[in-house]
């Protein structure tokens, strides 16, 4: 028997029920995964309007403008729904994980896997997603997907590649086998804290690299910046336990050359728009699109700081971001530090 079967774990072929809980861009897209993959997906949202647009003309308007939505998923505001699932995917913002996962204890059955879809780090206690979900969710088997992803991809069916870890391989590899499909490819991992990390950090990093752009800084500054943001997402998540092949894979390097270099990065368009002159509080506020960085960004560098892991460029977006330095001020910062051997 493997570990996960004897931790009792739901196993693949038991998974023919997915609930995914969030119906924003990335719940709907993974509710769309679930389908392709043959499995009963139900997508739980709080907002009526979604759930009639979805239920009413397979659309999401809100978050995946006219995309249509196939094959038909179902989706509900009960989150007694999620009482039948075997499987339970939460993609909510990171920062609402935690309210969400706590909604659902007493509702997740003994044994169920629950997967987190956020990419950041928890404000004030520094956790990652699937500690989280083992507070909230003790009965629960927590996991998480992570990689080079845009919501609207996954919709339309193009072919993505991201990573599904479990702290039991035998779990992260059942996960793979009931979320893929001809278009979604999904690779196990048992390294939860590399994938998470990486996750969280790439988010940061694209808004440095968007600075970049929008400044005009040039091509050389933005591979400048991705290569040297990548030896600080590697350098925190080796001290947090992460393996190296894993920051440099799908769910690290991966992603972070994704959101590094695209205009289709929320947390690039900030970065983006901030380069170019725009004001934080104005495009970080009320009703902006969500950019998981602009959180992520402060609070990794103070959980860095914790470990003694400097994190420069980290440090440089979060001090943009709370308005204590010029994107300038932040360039001629990082290029006026001491010189350093490239590898430690
Ligand atoms: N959109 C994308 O391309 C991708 C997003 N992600 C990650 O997925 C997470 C969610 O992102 P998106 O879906 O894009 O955001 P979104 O802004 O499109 O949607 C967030 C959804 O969460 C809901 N929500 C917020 N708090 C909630 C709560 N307490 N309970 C229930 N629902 C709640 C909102 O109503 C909304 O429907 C983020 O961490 C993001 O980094 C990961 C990969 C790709
Ligand atoms: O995580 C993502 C792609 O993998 C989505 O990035 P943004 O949240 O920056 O749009």
């Amino acid at each position: 028997m493997s570990a996960a079967e004897t931790s009792g774990a739901t196993m693949p072929g038991a998974m023919r029920s997915v609930a995914v809980v969030g119906g924003g861009a990335f719940g709907t897209a993974l509710a769309l995964v679930a389908a392709r993959a043959g499995r009963r997906a139900v997508l739980v949202a709080r907002d009526a309007e979604t759930v009639a647009a979805i239920n009413g003309q397979a659309r999401n308007p809100r978050y995946l403008g006219d995309l249509v939505l196939e094959p038909a998923i179902v989706a509900t505001t009960d989150i007694g729904a999620v009482a039948k699932a075997d499987l339970v995917v939460l993609a909510v913002p990171a920062q609402a994980t935690r309210a969400a996962a706590r909604d659902l204890s007493g509702v997740v059955r003994p044994g169920v896997p629950v997967i987190a879809a956020a990419k950041g780090l928890e404000n004030g206690t520094h956790a990652v997603m699937t500690d989280i979900i083992a507070a909230e969710l003790p009965q629960a088997a927590p996991a998480c997907l992570s990689g080079p992803s845009f919501a609207a991809d996954i919709a339309r069916g193009l072919p993505t590649a991201l990573t599904v870890a479990a702290a039991d391989m035998d779990l992260a590899e059942a996960l793979a086998q009931a979320l893929t499909s001809p278009s979604f490819r999904p690779y196990a991992s048992d390294d939860l804290i590399g994938v998470q990390i990486g996750g969280a950090l790439k988010n940061v990093l694209a808004i440095g690299a968007g600075m970049v752009v929008g400044r005009g800084l040039g091509a050389s500054a933005q591979a400048a910046l991705v290569a040297r943001g990548f030896a600080e997402l590697a350098r925190l998540g080796r001290a947090l336990g992460g393996r190296t092949e894993t920051l440099m894979g799908l769910s690290g390097l991966g992603d972070l050359v994704l959101t590094a270099t695209s205009p289709q990065s929320r947390n690039f368009s900030l970065g983006l728009a901030i380069g170019e002159g725009g004001s934080v509080a104005a495009l970080t506020g009320a009703g902006t699109k969500l950019a998981e960085g602009a959180t992520t960004a402060a609070v990794a560098v103070r959980f860095a700081a914790e470990r003694d892991v400097e994190l420069p460029i980290a440090a440089a977006v979060a001090a943009v971001l709370s308005g204590r330095l010029s994107v300038d001020g932040a360039v001629e910062s990082l290029m006026s530090r001491p010189l350093k051997r490239e590898v430690e």
